[in-house]
């Protein structure tokens, strides 16, 4: 059985944020994940998930000065001191709310720029190995650059030569479908062979990041595909409903998955 975590910022946006944990369970969600806990107390979320009996898939660490555009600290000059404190507030909240793997955005930074590549390695380095004190996974997302432009992890081949070089335990591939698809293609292949690296995966339509089986992409059959590698992690539904989150998810009820 796939287990489909609904994204709270994309979803469910009807409602308030903390509101949205209640109306995710409604709904039939038993997982939901966010891009950014932190202007929230984490007793505040810890009890929305318990009050719905909702596990936490995922969120990401503190990104620097989202509103500023910023999208990540690891790899930029002169934030170690910065990124350092954000693992200790990231795991605040990952242990209040018992999530198990979170998500190190890189930043905004030419990868062949001096030093990035190395900056990026002892951040990632640091992260991972302060969350698998923790028994916590950190996961690095290829983003692609239309989406994000000038994002210094934009490529498949770089963060799966980087993970495997690095070899920590605890260090993993967030694989995206939209991403893939828009960077490289191949998606079941890429799925099949990098499931060893994989520590969770999201799923939007392409290109309008909408519900899945919308797109160019045959979503119900990348789930059969999935369930055949016997995928045990989760699939946050990173999407922007097309006309209202509810009246959006027939494709989760025909999926006939474990929400
Ligand atoms: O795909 C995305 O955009 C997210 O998973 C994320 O973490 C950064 O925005
Ligand atoms: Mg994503």
């Amino acid at each position: 059985m796939l287990k489909f975590a609904a994204n709270l910022s994309m979803m469910f946006t009807e409602w308030t944020f903390l509101d949205r944990f209640g109306a995710a369970a409604d709904a039939g969600f038993q997982a939901v994940e966010y891009l950014f806990p932190y202007e929230h107390p984490p007793e505040a979320i810890a009890a929305r998930l318990q009050r719905h009996r909702l596990t936490q898939a995922l969120f990401n660490m503190p990104p620097g000065d989202w509103a500023a555009g910023e999208r990540g600290v690891a790899a930029l000059p002169g934030r170690l001191e910065e990124l350092k404190a954000s693992v200790q507030t990231a795991l605040v909240y990952a242990q209040a709310t018992g999530a198990k793997r979170l998500h190190l955005m890189a930043g905004i930074v030419n990868r062949d720029s001096p030093g990035a590549a190395s900056r990026y390695e002892t951040a990632v380095t640091y992260a991972a190995e302060q969350l698998g004190e923790h028994g916590i996974e950190l996961l690095l997302e290829p983003i692609n650059a239309r989406s994000m432009p000038g994002y210094f992890l934009n490529d498949y081949p770089y963060a799966e030569a980087l993970i495997q070089r690095l070899g920590l335990t605890n260090l993993r591939l967030q694989f995206d479908i939209f991403h893939r698809q828009i960077m490289h293609g191949d998606v079941s292949a890429a799925l099949a062979r990098l499931m060893p690296i994989i520590g969770h995966v999201q799923v939007a339509s392409v290109p309008l990041r909408n519900e899945p089986n919308t797109g160019e992409l045959n979503d119900s059959h990348i789930f059969r595909m999935l369930e055949n590698l016997n995928y045990g992690g989760f699939i946050g539904c990173e999407y922007n409903p097309r006309a209202g989150t509810l009246a959006g998810l027939r494709w989760l009820h025909d999926a006939g998955a474990e929400q």
